[in-house]
């Protein structure tokens, strides 16, 4: 698929901070900050996908969310084509883009399609709904035409037939491809698609990736995709030209094309997630041992990450400086597509000169 360098949705240096803290916590001065998104920067692009990948925790709902305008970042901007969204919300300055449409444009689907479908309304109620409030011009006629036509390019055929049914008389593969179905009658730039496909069976899950890679050139959607599955990001991007980003306690660690991530990781927690999945394709990797290339299994806490290089605590390379000196993420390819967040990649980096973590 050819991909446009018109880029759909920009976040520059976005932090996102939660504070966990009763009244009583606060007054005692004893808050807890959780830093679940730090200082992430990414252009996502019309066309693309981006699938974001890291363990429990790291912030990739966070950042999804922030991405789509569901979550106010703490610092940073999210904009959509160059408009800051916070601003069209709040009314801010010039708005070129009112926040309607913004909403419109940047639309998501769950892991759980069930929960977020009222289970009191047939599907044909169901998408009806969000059409009526986005246009609101168009007639009941026309708003159940759109509906067919989008159910059976989910698959959903007979759709007179399905849309008669209420949630519970689909399946979690058939409440998923209408969870996808409601996201594109908005005819959305992006879908924010987070852990969409991890409860579904493996030959379900392939079905409804290759059904999205279908609706995508159909639609001329972007995709941000959540997954903490390396297998199933490679499936995903790899099969479209699209990249994978790592995340690691709120920072984004290593981003590049999904072929490059797996054949050729440069960050070593980039290196951990490929040691730790069973890749759909073994052939296309290279062997690796049985000893984990990692020094310490447990994750810190993200109330309380480390200082310097946040993976320095479980790095088998890690040295005394990325103890205190924090690696930004620098590109590593010819184009800003690719980047690694760690001082090995830099030969001049004083990094070389330190000394061994004990
Ligand atoms: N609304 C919230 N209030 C307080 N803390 C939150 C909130 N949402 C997330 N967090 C915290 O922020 C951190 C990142 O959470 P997030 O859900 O973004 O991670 P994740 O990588 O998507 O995890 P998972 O794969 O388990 O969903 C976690 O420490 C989490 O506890």
């Amino acid at each position: 698929m050819t991909r446009s360098e018109e880029t759909v949705v920009s976040l520059e240096n976005v932090g996102v901070e939660f504070s966990n803290a009763s009244l009583f916590q606060t007054l005692r001065g004893d808050r807890e900050v959780v830093k679940a998104v730090d200082d992430v920067s990414l252009d996502i692009r019309e066309n693309e996908v981006i699938v974001l990948v890291g363990e429990s925790g790291c912030g990739k709902t966070t950042f999804g969310k922030t991405a789509v305008g569901l979550q106010r970042p703490t610092s940073g901007s999210v904009k959509y084509r160059g408009q800051d969204i916070w601003d069209a919300k709040d009314g801010n300055g010039d708005v070129t883009i009112p926040f309607p449409e913004i909403r419109k444009s940047l639309q998501i689907i769950h892991q759980d399609p069930g929960s977020s479908l009222n289970p009191n309304r047939t599907i044909l109620n169901s998408l009806s709904v969000p059409l009526k409030e986005q246009y609101p011009q168009i007639g009941t006629e026309e708003r159940e035409e759109r509906i067919y036509k989008l159910l059976e390019y989910v698959g959903m055929k007979p759709a007179s037939s399905y849309a008669s049914r209420y949630p519970h008389q689909l399946s979690g593969g058939e409440q998923q491809r209408i969870a996808l179905g409601r996201a594109l009658l908005m005819n959305p730039d992006l879908i924010l698609a987070d852990e969409a496909v991890s409860a579904l069976d493996v030959s379900l899950r392939i079905e409804m990736m290759d059904l999205m890679h279908d609706l995508q050139r159909e639609f001329n959607t972007s995709y941000l995709n959540i997954s903490h599955d390396l297998a199933n990001a490679y499936y995903f991007a790899e099969k479209v030209g699209g990249r994978i980003g790592i995340m690691y306690l709120g920072k984004l660690v290593e981003i590049g094309p999904a072929e490059e991530i797996i054949r050729n990781p440069r960050h070593p927690y980039t290196r951990v997630l490929r040691w730790a999945t069973p890749v759909m394709d073994p052939d296309s990797i290279t062997e690796e041992s049985d000893e984990p290339p990692i020094r310490q299994i447990d994750i810190p806490d993200p109330k309380n990450p480390p200082s310097g290089c946040r993976f320095h605590t479980r790095c088998p390379e890690a040295r005394e400086t990325c103890v205190n000196r924090v690696p930004q993420l620098t590109q590593t390819g010819e184009t800003i597509e690719s980047g690694v967040a760690c001082f090995r990649r830099d030969e001049r980096d004083e990094y070389w000169q330190s000394d061994e973590i004990a």
